[in-house]
C-alpha cells in the first residue's frame, strides 16, 4: 500500500471512491430522514366542521399574538353594551387557504380548506376542516391546543347563557350568549322558585343514585299557567343560575320529524337544558282532535323522546304550556313529566316583592299598592308594564293603582284561572315522588 501512496492516479481514485460512498451515504440518508418525515418527524391534526371543537379552534387562530394569516374571513355582529348603545363588532378568522402561526415557540402550518362538493345534506353548510401540521414527533402539542382553545371559548361565555335552537338534526347557537339573568329578578310565588331550585340540585347530585337503580338520569318539568307569568324568564334564569346553556326545541317546525327529534335530543350540547315550549300548540287531546297531528312528527315520535327507547341520558327538559287542560293525559303522567308547577296571576306576595324591585326605598307604600292589585288577575309582566310607566316615582304608582286594578279586573274577569283558590293552585302543582331520591330527602 505503501507504494501506492502518493501516486496521483490513486490518489484520484481514492478520492473518487470516496466521493462515490459519501454520496451514496447521503443519498440513503436524505431518503432515510424524508421517510422519517414521512412518518415521524411531522405531526399533523385535522379538525372537521363536524366537530364541536371546531368554531372553538377557529377563534384560538384568531388570537392576535399567533395569528399570521392574510387571508381574512370578516364576520360582522351587533351587540348591545351594558349602557344600551348598539355597537356594530367585526372579527376575523382564517379564510380558506395556507396560514402560518406560532404556537409554544413553534411554527405551525394551518390549512383551512372548504369543499365545494361535499356539503351537509341536512344544514346545505359545506364540509370544512382545518389541518394543522408541525415539524415533531411529539402530538401533546394539539392536546394542549385543543384545551386552549376550549378554555378560551368557555371564558368568553363564562358569565353567559349560550341559547341553542334545532335546526334540522343538530343544535345550532342562535345569536350572541347572553347576558345571564339573576334568578332573583324572576319572583315565583312563594316557595315555588326554591322547590324547583332544590329538587334541580337534588337531581344533579344524584347521578350514581340513578345509575345504581338502572333508572334514566333525566328529569322534567312542566310549568304551566297563565301568559306573561314568567315561565320562560324562570327557565333563563335557572339555567344561567346552573352555568347551563339553553336548547330550544321548536315542536311547531314544520318539517321537525321523529328521527330529527330523537336525533336532537341525543345531541344536546353539554351543560344544557332542554326547553319545548306552548307544547299545547302542537299536540292537543287525541280523542278530542284525532287529525291534531303534524306532518313528520307524531304523538308517539314524541312520547317515546319524554320517555321510549330513543329518549337520551342525562337529559333535563322544562315543558311549558298555558293550557295544561288541553293536553293528552300522557304527555304529562308521572314518569314522563316529574314536577309540574303553576305560575300564575301575580298573587300578593309577588306584588310586594315586585314593587320593593322597582321601588326599593319606598317600602312605606308597598301595602297600600299591593291591597289595591292583589286579586285582579294581573299578570307578573303587566305589572312590569305597570311599574315602567312610573318607573320614577313610587307615589304616582300607588295612585294609579285603583285604575289599574279596575282595567284588569275587567280585562280578566272571564280567566277561569283567576277564581282559583289556594287548594285549587295546590293540586296544580305536582311532583312525583316515584323518581326523585329519597335518600337524600
Ligand atoms: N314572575 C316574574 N318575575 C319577574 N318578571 C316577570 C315575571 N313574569 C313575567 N315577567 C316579565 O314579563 C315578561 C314576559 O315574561 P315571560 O315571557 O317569561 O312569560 P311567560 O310566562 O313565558 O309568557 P308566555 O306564556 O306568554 O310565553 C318578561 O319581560 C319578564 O321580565
Amino acid at each position: 500500500m505503501d507504494v501506492l501512496k502518493g501516486n496521483p492516479y490513486f490518489d484520484a481514485g481514492f478520492g473518487l471512491a470516496l466521493m462515490g460512498v459519501g454520496l451514496g451515504l447521503l443519498r440513503q440518508a436524505s431518503r432515510y430522514s424524508l421517510v422519517l418525515a414521512r412518518r415521524h418527524l411531522l405531526v399533523s391534526m385535522e379538525v372537521t366542521n363536524k366537530d364541536p371543537a371546531y368554531p372553538w379552534v377557529l377563534q384560538w387562530i384568531n388570537s392576535p399574538q399567533r395569528f399570521m394569516a392574510q387571508h381574512l374571513t370578516a364576520t360582522t355582529s351587533v351587540q348591545t353594551s351594558a349602557t344600551g348603545d348598539v355597537q356594530t363588532l367585526f372579527s376575523f378568522s382564517p379564510s380558506p387557504g395556507r396560514h402560518i402561526i406560532t404556537y409554544k415557540r413553534r411554527w405551525i402550518a394551518v390549512e383551512r380548506k372548504r369543499e365545494q362538493s361535499m356539503v351537509n345534506v341536512n344544514t346545505g353548510q359545506p364540509f370544512e376542516s382545518v389541518m394543522f401540521t408541525t415539524v415533531g414527533t411529539d402530538r401533546r402539542i394539539y392536546e394542549d391546543l385543543l384545551i386552549e382553545a376550549q378554555r378560551a371559548a368557555l371564558q368568553e361565555t363564562e358569565d353567559r347563557t349560550v341559547i341553542y335552537k334545532s335546526f334540522t338534526f343538530k343544535w345550532q347557537q342562535f345569536g350572541h350568549p347572553k347576558r345571564r339573568r339573576p334568578l332573583e329578578s324572576v319572583i315565583l310565588d312563594e316557595g315555588v322558585a326554591d322547590e324547583i331550585i332544590d329538587d334541580l340540585q337534588d337531581f344533579k347530585a344524584s347521578y350514581q343514585w340513578y345509575v345504581d337503580r338502572g333508572i334514566p338520569y333525566r328529569r322534567c318539568y312542566m310549568l304551566h299557567g297563565t301568559p306573561g307569568s314568567g315561565k320562560t324568564s324562570f327557565i333563563t334564569a335557572l339555567a344561567g343560575h346552573l352555568g347551563y346553556n339553553i336548547c330550544i326545541l321548536s315542536l311547531s317546525d314544520p318539517s321537525l320529524t321523529d328521527d330529527q327529534l330523537a336525533q336532537c335530543l341525543s345531541v344536546v350540547p353539554q351543560q344544557s337544558i332542554v326547553v319545548m315550549e306552548d307544547i299545547d300548540a302542537v299536540f292537543v287531546d287525541r280523542a278530542a282532535k284525532p287529525d291534531g297531528f303534524k306532518p313528520g312528527l307524531s304523538f308517539s315520535g314524541l312520547l317515546n323522546v319524554l320517555d321510549g327507547v330513543v329518549a337520551g341520558e342525562e337529559r333535563i327538559l322544562f315543558l311549558t304550556t298555558n293550557h295544561i287542560d288541553r293536553l293528552d293525559s300522557a304527555i304529562i303522567r308521572p314518569g314522563r313529566v316529574d314536577v309540574t308547577k303553576f305560575l300564575g296571576p301575580a298573587t300578593r306576595f309577588q306584588i310586594e316583592k315586585m314593587f320593593l324591585k322597582f321601588f326599593p326605598s319606598d317600602s312605606s307604600l308597598v301595602s297600600q299598592f299591593a291591597e289595591n292589585v292583589s286579586g285582579t288577575g294581573a299578570s307578573m309582566a303587566e305589572l312590569q308594564g305597570y311599574f315602567m310607566i312610573h318607573k320614577h316615582n313610587a307615589q304616582s304608582a300607588v295612585d294609579d293603582a285603583k285604575f289599574f286594578a279596575r282595567a284588569m279586573a275587567s280585562k280578566h274577569k272571564t280567566d277561569s284561572i283567576h277564581s282559583l283558590n289556594p287548594e285549587m293552585i295546590n293540586s296544580l302543582n305536582s311532583k312525583s315522588k316515584d323518581v326523585i331520591n329519597p335518600e337524600s330527602k
